[in-house]
């Protein structure tokens, strides 16, 4: 295999425990609409875009709201309550992004939140020094499982796919790392529901202390 020049972390549920914060907001939203979803099939949204969750949303239960519409509604929503709440950072992710940057590897943030989000979370944890590229969903054009985020990410950071490491913890951002053919962590965090991420090539407790050495030759 090739050895590993790029590390690229998801941000919800990876670096950031935000999924149950993103599941209240969505599951809100949506009970506004009158629309009731069961937990599997909230569970199966969950590390895809805004856009692309409001889109199935709207094309199963015919909304007459516009995608745009919905996705703003969202977005501020989102916004306002991670600006004004403490974050949820991962310490053993954090310890994980400062090995990468001290073993001179490529460093990247590649998430479906909007930019404006990541952008508010690596700021507020003030850890936006440590990363080469910060990428949202919002720039490509297919969500996660689709592997354009990453893709691109690779592209960005002049790195070909098979020489990153993409952390994940969702079934959908696992199978979208798989698809760019590079080599994925599985990060299983119960907080971030029931996820299969039996795709990976490798899986670690949210809680597990593990450095970079143990999990890629570097
Ligand atoms: O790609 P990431 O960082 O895991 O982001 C995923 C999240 O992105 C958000 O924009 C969605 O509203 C969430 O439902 C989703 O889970």
């Amino acid at each position: 295999m090739c050895k590993i020049k790029a590390v690229i972390f998801d941000m919800d549920g990876v670096i950031i425990d935000s999924e149950p914060i993103h599941i209240e907001i969505e599951k809100k939203l949506i009970k506004k609409m009158g629309i009731e979803l069961d937990s599997k099939q909230h569970e199966s949204y969950i590390g895809m875009t805004m856009e692309a969750l409001w889109e199935q949303i709207r094309s199963d239960f015919k909304l007459n709201y516009s995608v745009e519409e919905l996705v703003e509604n969202h977005k501020k929503e989102v916004y306002n309550y991670l600006a004004s709440s403490a974050l949820p950072l991962f310490p053993n992710i954090k310890n994980l992004i400062l090995e990468s940057k001290q073993n001179n590897l490529e460093t990247a943030v590649a998430s479906s939140s909007p930019k404006k989000i990541i952008e508010l979370v690596v700021n507020k944890l003030d850890i936006n020094c440590f990363f080469d590229y910060l990428i949202s969903g919002e720039q490509v054009q297919k969500s996660k499982p689709y592997p354009d985020i990453f893709l691109q990410t690779a592209k960005q950071l002049r790195v070909s796919p098979n020489q990153c490491l993409v952390i994940e913890d969702s079934s959908n951002g696992v199978k979208a790392a798989k698809a760019a053919e590079m080599k994925c962590i599985g990060f299983q965090n119960p907080n971030s529901g029931n996820q299969d991420l039996s795709v990976a090539d490798f899986i670690i407790n949210s809680k597990d202390e593990v450095t970079l050495k143990e999990i890629i030759n570097i």
